[in-house]
């Protein structure tokens, strides 16, 4: 794959997937209960997130587990890790069924890691932007997509605070581009035309009263899968 450009992924060598379009991909993060995750798969939701960092949101290995196990095969199941040892992440990944890893500590700084402590999960690397911060020189692509998210101080995630999507526009990224931050059905079909992105990731975007609302989710994929890219 040519680097920077496969946050546009091709479908063929033939057939430009310009020509063919494609929808974006979507994450619902933040998933605590079975119910919800069920809903949001039977919605179109491509992939769930489970924060087993500090946050309202976060759930114990066993929880997520016991969710994970309800699931259908052709959804990711992705966890959300800040600062966690690669071993202790390992461990997580195995005992609850993960099928992706996404790191949102301060490991964009030093995106030096090796895969194999993962056991060779795909591993999305967040980079934090907005706030000052450009975009970061590309580390060592390591990282198997990259997930860019808005920068707040102190917070390394879910802060329900966009960015200027435009920094992302004709972005040279050698690897899959997802987007998030702020986003909510009000805004998600925009940013997808915009950055056309490989994917999206949602968390406070659709929630009421601090909890994941099934409406707000549906409509949220109705939005981000109405465009095509
Ligand atoms: O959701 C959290 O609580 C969280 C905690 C720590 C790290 C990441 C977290 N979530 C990620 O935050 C972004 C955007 O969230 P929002 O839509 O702005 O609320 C998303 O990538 C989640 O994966």
């Amino acid at each position: 794959m040519t680097a920077g450009r496969c946050n546009r992924l091709k479908t063929s060598a033939s057939v430009p997937d310009a020509a063919l379009g494609r929808r974006v991909r979507v994450k619902i993060c933040g998933i605590t209960d079975t119910p919800t995750a069920l809903a949001a798969v039977e919605a179109g939701a491509d992939a769930l997130g489970f924060v087993f960092a500090t946050s309202r949101r976060q759930v114990t290995p066993e929880v997520a587990r016991g969710i994970i196990q309800h699931l259908p095969p052709f959804v990711a199941r992705v966890g959300v890790f800040v600062n966690t040892p690669p071993a202790e992440v390992a461990d997580i990944a195995a005992y609850c069924g993960l099928t992706a890893i996404q790191l949102s500590g301060d490991d964009e700084i030093n995106n030096n890691f090796s895969k194999s402590p993962y056991h060779n999960l795909p591993v999305i690397q967040t980079l934090r932007v907005g706030g000052g911060r450009g975009l970061p020189r590309w580390p060592r692509c390591n990282a198997d997509a990259y997930l860019f998210d808005t920068y707040k101080e102190g917070i390394y995630g879910g802060t329900g605070e966009a960015f200027d999507w435009g920094i992302l526009q004709n972005i040279d990224c050698p690897k899959p581009v997802i987007l998030a931050g702020g986003l909510n059905a009000a805004n998600v079909r925009a940013a997808v035309k915009l950055v056309k992105p490989y994917a999206v990731d949602v968390s406070g975007g659709v929630e009421t009263g601090g909890h994941k609302d099934i409406d707000k989710i549906k409509e949220f994929i109705v939005q981000a899968k109405g465009v095509l890219i």
